[in-house]
């Protein structure tokens, strides 16, 4: 049998699409705490989230960059996951896991092999790696973009990372991705909407459903 496949929403906003969400049988959410998406979502209502997310579905807080202060306030709230979707070093990933003592995901860019060759500097730091695009020069955030990057790169990365695909998966695209990636996990955001930021269930119900027939 072929193990399961996490599925991660990111970006929900409210505690209505968090509850369509939920039963449409997503593994994980993603809560946006960054003041330039079109996601972001205050530590006030961060708080409403996570505690309406407890025990039903693993909530992950993204942020980029983030201070100490940040990191505390929001390990406060008590997320299962906190992703680190910046230019965050691995000595600075381990710093932050220490800090939160939650689990972390680092998300990292994917445009060639070199940033392939990059992930395993993050092994020993983070607990699971997630891929994403590279964001094009000029864009104002790292992720959320919608933009993908060529698959056929991952086929160089060790088989034993514990990595999630990311990047431009859209209800069409996402059986295929996840026949030919073969990844842990698949999180989108763009590709469930219907603008930035912008959530869709009829859309949120489709990928999870095309993921799932992949498996
Ligand atoms: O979603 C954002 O606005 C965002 C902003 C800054 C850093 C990360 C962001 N999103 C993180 C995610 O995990 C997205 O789901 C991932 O980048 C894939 O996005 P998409 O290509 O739009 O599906």
């Amino acid at each position: 049998m072929s193990d399961p496949l996490i599925v991660k929403i990111c970006g929900i906003k409210t505690l209505d699409l968090l509850e369509t969400t939920i039963a449409a049988g997503a593994d994980m959410v993603g809560f946006m705490h960054f003041q330039r998406s079109p996601r972001h979502v205050s530590i006030e209502d961060l708080a409403g989230l996570i505690s309406a997310a407890r025990g039903r579905i693993e909530s992950c807080v993204v942020l980029v960059n983030p201070d100490n202060s940040c990191v505390a306030e929001v390990a406060a709230l008590g997320p299962d996951w906190i992703q680190l979707h910046g230019p965050e070093s691995p000595h600075r990933v381990e710093a932050i896991r220490a800090e939160a003592g939650v689990e972390i995901i680092k998300a990292l860019p994917i445009g060639s092999a070199d940033d392939v060759a990059h992930v395993a500097g993050f092994l020993d730091v983070a607990d699971r790696i997630l891929l994403d695009a590279k964001p094009p020069k000029g864009a104002d955030r790292p992720g959320g973009l919608g933009e993908s990057f060529d698959w056929q790169l991952l086929k160089a990365l060790d088989p034993s990372v514990p990595f999630m695909l990311s990047g431009g998966l859209t209800p069409d695209n996402v059986a295929q991705a996840v026949r030919e990636v073969r990844p842990l996990g698949i999180d989108v955001s763009s590709g469930v909407e219907t603008a930035p930021g912008v959530k869709n269930k009829m859309l949120i119900e489709a990928f999870i459903r095309n993921a799932r027939s992949a498996v």
